[in-house]
């Protein structure tokens, strides 16, 4: 597989980029000089988790989701054949599938391997004690499965989602799976019950309708307060108790370590006993 041909499957992105976050669309639009500079901060965070998480020993590999992600799969190819031969690597949805399947690696499924090694995964943002915020790109029910799965859970980004508190550079919301039918006493509840008057169902770009997700259910993105944010461990469970709601786009101590690429060519690594680490370019 060539490089190339996995970015160009991102860049198509089988929509992805182009249609999954108003994130993705703010970077659709911005300059192309911006953009090269984003994705090589996303490369970089992405070649380092690699290199110190994904050890010869690690055989089931789950693989998360957005435009970070293929940069994940483009350094463990560059592990060789050798070393991948015998490993599976499992998906978040349709987007890492494809990924996996155009690598020519070897795809599994979370309900034959429900012990992984490592995944790693990207984010919409991250705080300080390494709660995430993630959905941009509705696949966080899988995602949180493969995350909870794995003896490691480790995630990559580039600068911009490197944050203390959730909800600073990503304001578009909480994403919130939710089933179909209870869409509408879920928002109402968000809105009248859990302090969200702004939580909006989120509408597909080039389809009439909602997005529906890999489980065939419909995403919320629900703004709260930076006071709400400020604790998301009570957030999340204040809202996974609304009937209806399937999973939560918050993710609360489950990262081992988070990767930040930097405009600089360093990368920031945060873990989860609260140590910060500035790595050096080529270190
Ligand atoms: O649902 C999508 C996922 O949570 C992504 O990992 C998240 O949106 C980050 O994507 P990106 O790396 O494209 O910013």
């Amino acid at each position: 597989m060539q490089q190339s041909s996995l970015h160009t499957f991102v860049d198509n992105g089988i929509g992805y980029v182009d249609s999954c976050t108003s994130w993705s669309r703010a970077v659709s639009n911005a300059s192309a000089s911006s953009i090269d500079a984003v994705d090589a901060a996303k490369r970089l965070a992405a070649y380092t988790a690699v290199d110190r998480h994904v050890q010869p020993g690690d055989k089931i590999i789950g693989i998360g989701s957005g435009s970070t992600v293929p940069y994940v799969v483009e350094r463990i190819l560059q592990q060789g054949d050798e070393r991948n031969r015998d490993r599976v690597f499992l998906p978040t949805g349709f987007q890492s599938q494809q990924l996996i399947t155009l690598a020519g690696l070897r795809l599994g499924d979370i309900t034959q391997y429900p012990e992984i090694d490592v995944t790693i995964d990207g984010a919409d943002e991250a705080d300080t004690d390494l709660n995430c915020i993630k959905g941009g790109g509705a696949c966080q029910l899988r995602e949180k499965v493969l995350a909870e799965a794995a003896r490691t859970f480790i995630v990559v980004a580039d600068y911009r989602k490197n944050s203390t508190v959730l909800g600073t550079n990503y304001t578009s919301g909480v994403p919130i799976e939710v089933s179909p039918f209870a869409s509408t006493s879920v928002l109402r509840s968000l809105r009248t019950k859990l302090d969200s008057p702004n939580a909006t169902l989120r509408m597909a770009r080039a389809k009439a309708g909602p997005v529906v997700t890999d489980n065939s259910n419909f995403i919320i993105d629900a703004p709260f307060t930076e006071v709400a944010l400020r604790k998301p461990r009570e957030l999340l469970a204040s809202i996974k108790l609304l009937t209806g709601v399937v999973e939560v786009g918050l993710f609360c101590g489950v990262v081992k370590a988070a990767y930040f690429g930097n405009q600089d060519g360093s990368v920031t690594a945060k873990f989860e006993n609260g140590e910060v680490v500035h790595i050096e370019e080529g270190k």
